[in-house]
Formats: C-alpha cells, sequence, structure tokens
C-alpha cells in the first residue's frame, strides 16, 4: 500500500478512515494490524480486497505482487478475491449460508474457481475439512449445528482454499475463549506459514498479536503509528500510544489506555495522539509527525524518537517504563 487514504463519504462530513497508509506486507510473513476499535483496521483489509462500500473513495496504490488492484477491472477482482487474496472476517455465522451445508459452502467455492465437478469439489471440501481439524462427515452438517469455534475453522478452510498468497483475518479469534483463541490462532498460523503465504492478522489483541506474528503495524485514528519486527516493537516500543497499548495488558497492570479515541471526522491537528500522550511536547499540538525510521525497519510517527529530541527526552522520568510488560526494559527505551 502506498500513500493509501479511503474516506467515508457520511451526512456528519468525510470520516477519514485510512491517512496515508504506506505499508508492505512481504512473502511469506505474517503482519499483524493492532489498534483500538474504530482506528480503521478493518477499512485497510476491505480496501485491499475491494469490498468496502459505495459510500468509500479510496485514494493511493495497492499492489499485489505485480497487479494495480485499484486500476483492476472489478470481473478480474473476483478472480483475485479468494484465489489470490484469501479472506476471513471475524463474524462466521454473518458470513456462511445458514441453509446451505458447510460442505458444500467450500464446495462451490471450488466449483466456482476452478471449475470442478460436484464429486471431485465434495472431495476436495472434506479434504480442507480434515486440514482445519474437521471429520469431514461433518461437512453434511449446517453452520448452526457447529460451535464458535468449530466454525471459525470453517471458516479458516474456507479463507484457505484455494491456497492464496495472501490471507486477511479479520479478528479471526473474537469472541472465543482463551484456550480456544490460542488453537485457532496456531492453525491460522500453522497453515499460513506451511503454504508460504503471507498474511495480514487485524486484531486489537497485541498478546496474542505478539506470539505469531513477524512483524507488527500499530494503528491509531486512521494512520499507522509504528511498525516493525515483532520483538523490536513489543520490547522497545517507539511510540507512545504502543507503550499505552503494552500496559494495558493484563500481565503488565491492566491500565486501559486513557482517554477517548478520538472521531475520524475531526482528528485532533499536530499528533493525533497528543491529547492523550503523557510525554507530549509543544510541537505536539502543532505539526503532524510523519512516520520516520527509527533504526533498522522501525519506523514511528513521534517527535520523541527523532534523533535530535531522543537525549533530551531520555532523561524525562515519565519515560522511565514503571510497570514494564514482560520483556520490555526498564531503562532506555528510547535507545535503538
Ligand atoms: N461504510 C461506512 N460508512 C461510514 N463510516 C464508516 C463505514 N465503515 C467504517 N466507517 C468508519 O470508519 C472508521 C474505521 O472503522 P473500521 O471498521 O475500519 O475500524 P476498526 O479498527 O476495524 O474497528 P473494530 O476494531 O471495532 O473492528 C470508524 O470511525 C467507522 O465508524
Ligand atoms: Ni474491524
Amino acid at each position: 500500500m502506498e500513500d493509501l487514504n479511503v474516506t467515508f463519504k457520511t451526512s456528519k462530513g468525510p470520516v477519514r478512515a485510512n491517512e496515508g497508509i504506506s505499508l508492505e506486507i512481504r512473502e511469506g510473513e505474517i503482519l499483524g494490524l493492532i489498534g483500538e476499535t474504530g482506528c480503521g483496521k478493518t477499512t485497510l483489509g476491505k480496501a485491499i480486497l475491494r469490498l468496502l462500500s459505495g459510500n468509500a473513495k479510496i485514494e493511493g496504490k495497492i499492489v499485489y505482487r505485480d497487479t494495480d488492484l485499484l486500476s483492476l477491472p472489478e470481473k478480474e477482482m473476483r478472480f483475485f478475491r479468494g484465489k489470490e487474496i484469501g479472506i476471513m472476517f471475524q463474524n462466521p455465522s454473518a458470513c456462511l449460508n445458514p441453509v446451505l451445508s458447510t460442505g458444500r459452502q467450500i464446495a462451490e467455492i471450488y466449483r466456482y474457481h476452478e471449475g470442478m465437478g460436484k464429486k471431485e469439489a465434495e472431495e476436495k471440501a472434506g479434504e480442507i475439512l480434515e486440514l482445519v481439524g474437521i471429520n469431514s462427515l461433518r461437512g453434511h452438517d449446517y453452520p448452526h449445528q457447529f460451535s464458535g469455534g468449530m466454525l471459525q475453522r470453517v471458516m479458516v478452510a474456507i479463507g484457505l482454499a484455494l491456497s492464496p498468497g495472501l490471507l486477511i483475518a479479520d479478528e479471526p479469534t473474537k469472541g472465543l475463549d482463551t484456550d480456544t483463541k490460542l488453537q485457532i490462532a496456531e492453525l491460522i498460523a500453522g497453515l499460513v506459514r506451511r503454504e508460504n503465504a503471507s498474511m495480514l492478522l487485524i486484531t486489537h489483541d497485541l498478546e496474542l498479536a505478539g506470539s505469531f506474528v513477524d512483524r507488527i503495524a500499530v494503528m491509531y485514528a486512521g494512520e499507522i503509528v509504528e511498525v516493525g519486527k515483532t520483538a523490536e516493537v513489543i520490547s522497545n516500543p517507539k511510540h507512545p500510544y504502543t507503550l499505552d497499548l503494552l500496559h494495558s495488558l493484563p500481565g503488565s497492570g491492566f491500565r486501559t489506555v486513557s482517554g477517548q479515541a478520538p472521531g475520524l471526522l475531526s482528528p485532533p491537528q499536530g499528533c493525533r495522539y497528543h491529547p492523550r500522550c503523557s510525554f507530549r511536547l509543544e510541537v505536539c499540538s502543532q505539526v503532524h509527525p510523519a512516520l520516520r525510521g527509527f533504526c533498522d525497519e522501525h519506523l514511528t510517527r513521534c517527535f520523541l524518537s527523532e534523533k535530535g529530541r531522543r537525549k533530551e527526552t531520555a532523561a524525562r522520568p515519565s519515560l522511565t517504563l514503571q510497570s514494564a510488560p514482560s520483556g520490555v526494559e526498564k531503562e532506555g527505551a528510547w535507545n535503538c
């Protein structure tokens, strides 16, 4: 994605759900996209698939391998969805057809995309159900006959049915209990890695993302505010919002991020996080920071991390982590 902007036209004015997003999902990597509710994560996933509603205006560039997705005719885009870019949405019961057996729904994918006959498609459907840990005989059952975790497994099967190069999984573990969440996340990550595919994992769950993704992109009020390798972002967060998110984890004090997320109708001037930021400088309310490289592949949208200021801010007592999440060093959080 290169300088991607998504604006929704609404009766109250334009909602800038994604602004200036430049982000790369590399071959074979799992990229986690995290951020609070309403910050624009789903919008980003849907923009890639061109599944946004009619009131959305998309500007910028989205390139999949060598294909410019935004200039592709809808007919070709239909081929891309599922075949090249698989989708897993958060709510299986809203995505699955209640009057068709799950096996039939999966078989339809093979019939539509690969032109398979009924019998062959049903066999393939059975195979993929087994792959996600469901007995193929359950393919005769309807969605309401499955538990939440099993329905998510069906969604995994659908998302990966055509061995896409990229899977976009939007909150695939939402509403599941902790154990099931882990099982499903392990299942998806395992299959994606086995296929050498890439995945964009959209989630609020930083803890879950932390254990599965290669890199993390943190989104705040429609913008990417930090991106880097998972271990780097978690152990050495460079944006105060990421730091606050880490502090809000159950193992790190459960301190919720104070204040309200800004509405995207009129986000704050300057840095969007400045009204909630405990490290804000004067400049933060006036100038909008750019996403800059802090060190090697670790980018952040924060004035505190800029080289000239690093020394000065490192001395600020408030920059010392009080209740550091496990793995986060107390001192030197602002050093590379
Ligand atoms: N079709 C639409 N029309 C108008 N506004 C929309 C539309 N879809 C989303 N929005 C707005 O765009 C913003 C981003 O929404 P989005 O669903 O992308 O957030 P999200 O980060 O996925 O949130 P959640 O974690 O709750 O799923 C929100 O302010 C939302 O109200
Ligand atoms: Ni969402």
